[in-house]
């Protein structure tokens, strides 16, 4: 296995400060040595540099348009270029607006995807849906062929094309979902592993049925968009918009352990670290320290040694 990292220091997707540290943060925490301690090549991009956008006034309700557009056209050149090298990428955020980018240069390099979105929540709402504006709620938006005529071009968004079939996504860790979501998730009849079905399921069950459907047709190269936010608080509290009732630490160990055996995991994503959400320090590490976890569950780790 070899990982191609990227860092996306990028907040703009929302209004919290904070969440650009996630990228150094995750490599302080140690995560290129202990990939390469457990075999897996490495090599390191480094951070990307996003310009600072001026006047960057909202476009109906959704803000901070400009940059989002701009940072993400930089992210998606960068990870085709990590594909076209070879390596599984890795994006380090930053918020989840970055998987407008990631999942776009990832679907530029390899072509057609299977994208496993861990989250509680679904970020599929449209620039029309939004109630926050925030564009980290609406990544998936984007890039959904289905969704194609019912997104505005916003400025410096020209570049996205609509890259993934909404049959082609699978939703694990799902608890707040907006109406306008839930009535996308319906309408395009995208696959949808709620909370409720972890519970009812347990997480093995879950990732049996997800890698069934999505391997139903032709086996595609899997992009995983993990938000830390779907983990309980109580594991990852230093993230900005927490929701109890999440998953565990070792069923999100279990899902990245999963989809590593499947052998086609070919990007990922891991977003919205942020440590100004953490209360005390040990908020800041628990958080931190498992997402080095659950990266390292990507590439190979096994809990049985
Ligand atoms: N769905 C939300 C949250 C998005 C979270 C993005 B992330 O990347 O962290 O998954 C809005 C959530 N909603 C807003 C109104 C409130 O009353 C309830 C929560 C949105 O802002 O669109
Ligand atoms: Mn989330
Ligand atoms: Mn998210």
């Amino acid at each position: 296995r070899s990982a191609g990292i990227i860092g996306a220091p990028f907040s703009k997707g929302q209004p919290r400060g904070g969440v650009e540290s996630g990228p150094d943060l995750i490599r302080a925490a140690g995560l290129l040595q202990r990939l390469q301690e457990q075999g897996c090549a490495v090599k390191d991009y480094g951070n990307l540099t996003f310009e600072e956008v001026a006047d960057d006034e909202p476009v109906g309700r959704v803000k901070r348009a400009r940059a989002v557009g701009g940072a993400n056209q930089r992210l998606s050149e960068a990870v085709r270029a990590v594909k076209k090298d070879g390596h599984t990428s890795v994006m380090l955020g930053g918020d989840h607006s970055l998987a407008i980018g990631s999942i776009h240069g990832h679907s530029a390099a390899v072509g057609e995807l299977s994208v496993v979105w861990v989250d509680a929540h679904a970020d599929i709402n449209t620039a029309l849906t939004s109630t926050t504006g925030n564009i980290h709620g609406q990544p998936m938006s984007y890039l959904l062929h289905e969704l194609h005529a019912k997104v505005p071009v916003l400025p410096n968004f020209s570049w996205v094309k609509p890259c993934v079939s909404a049959k082609d996504l699978v939703y694990i860790g799902l608890r707040d979902v907006d109406p306008g979501e839930h009535y996308i998730l319906e309408l395009l009849g995208v696959k949808v592993f709620s909370m409720s079905e972890v519970d009812k399921l347990g997480v093995a069950r879950v990732m049996e049925e997800t890698c069934d459907y999505l391997s139903t047709r032709v086996k595609k190269p899997i992009h995983l968009s993990f938000d830390i936010d779907a983990i309980d608080p109580s594991v990852t509290p230093a993230t900005g918009t927490p929701v109890v009732g999440g998953l565990t630490y070792r069923e999100g160990v279990y899902i990245t352990e999963h989809l590593c055996q499947t052998g086609l995991l070919s990007g990922v994503d891991l977003v919205e670290v942020n440590p100004l959400r953490g209360q005390t320090e040990q908020d800041v590490q628990s958080t931190v320290s498992t997402a080095v976890d659950l990266l390292l569950g990507c590439f190979g780790r096994r809990r049985e040694g």
